[in-house]
């Protein structure tokens, strides 16, 4: 049986009603790349009904997005006008990720998912990372074609004798870069894995985790089969979900 792995939805606006939605390379991310069944879970909100989720999946999976954390989650001043929220999804991702950890559910964030985990956890945000004195632009240019988009764009070096040092055999990387937000302070209880030539941090793991508890800031899940780095999290992280199904079936 292969393991069953949540991925929160967005909730996207097409047409005239809302939508829970999640972009198809995520869900590739978990059938190709962790061999997990996706099981998209709905941008409810907390409740009883998350706890019964924590209790049936055997990992959870935190994408990226375009839209924003709310910064009153980190103690940040109001978004510019114009930003683009989805308190729904924050509202279900925050409190899922500190029931994952208090229950040893395996966890993967990615861009917007790493930044919730750091906020989840009581870290904060830069909002606009290329403003920063001395850091680089790290947005992607949108009329880009994807090719172009998720191609490598910045080295990352990673912490010696960290989780990804370990399971990559590597050094550094090359990443991709989409996102313009950033970790500035990273939460007490995370451990920094990797970090750009600029200085921001771009990978951090659960100091201490029972369970697989890593996020990065770019995309492995961008044709994660075809790049050996996003091989080997998004192998670790199907490793670990089996590992919590045999578990949770024992
Ligand atoms: N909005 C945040 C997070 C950026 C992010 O997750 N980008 C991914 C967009 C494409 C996708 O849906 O995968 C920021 O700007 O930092």
């Amino acid at each position: 049986m292969r393991p069953l792995i949540a991925i929160p939805c967005d909730i996207r606006q097409i047409g005239a009603h809302p939508y829970h939605a999640v972009g198809d390379k995520y869900v590739r991310g978990v059938t190709d790349g962790a061999g997990g069944i996706p099981w998209l879970v709905p941008a409810l909100g907390d409740g009883a009904w998350l706890d019964e989720v924590v209790d049936r999946v055997d990992g959870v999976m935190l994408t990226g997005s375009p839209s924003n954390i709310e910064p009153f989650h980190y103690h940040g001043t109001p978004s510019r006008a114009g930003t683009l929220h989805d308190p729904a999804r924050d509202s279900t991702t925050l409190p899922l990720i500190r029931k994952l950890l208090q229950r040893g559910v395996p966890f993967l964030g990615i861009c917007r998912g790493f930044q919730e985990i750091n906020v989840a956890f009581g870290g904060t945000l830069y909002q606009h990372v290329q403003e920063e004195p001395g850091m680089r632009d790290h947005r992607e240019s949108p009329d880009d074609p994807l090719e172009q988009q998720y191609a490598p764009a910045h080295r990352v070096a990673f912490t010696a004798e960290g989780l990804l040092a370990r399971l990559t055999g590597l050094k550094e990387a090359q990443v991709n870069s989409l996102h313009q937000q950033g970790v500035r302070e990273l939460a007490p209880g995370l451990s920094e894995e990797a970090r750009a030539d600029d200085g921001l941090i771009e990978a951090f793991s659960v100091s201490g985790a029972k369970q697989f508890a890593f996020a990065v800031q770019w995309h492995p899940e961008w044709r994660c089969t075809g790049n050996p780095v996003s091989q080997a999290i998004f192998g670790a992280f199907g490793e670990a979900c089996r590992a919590h199904q045999s578990a949770r079936r024992a």
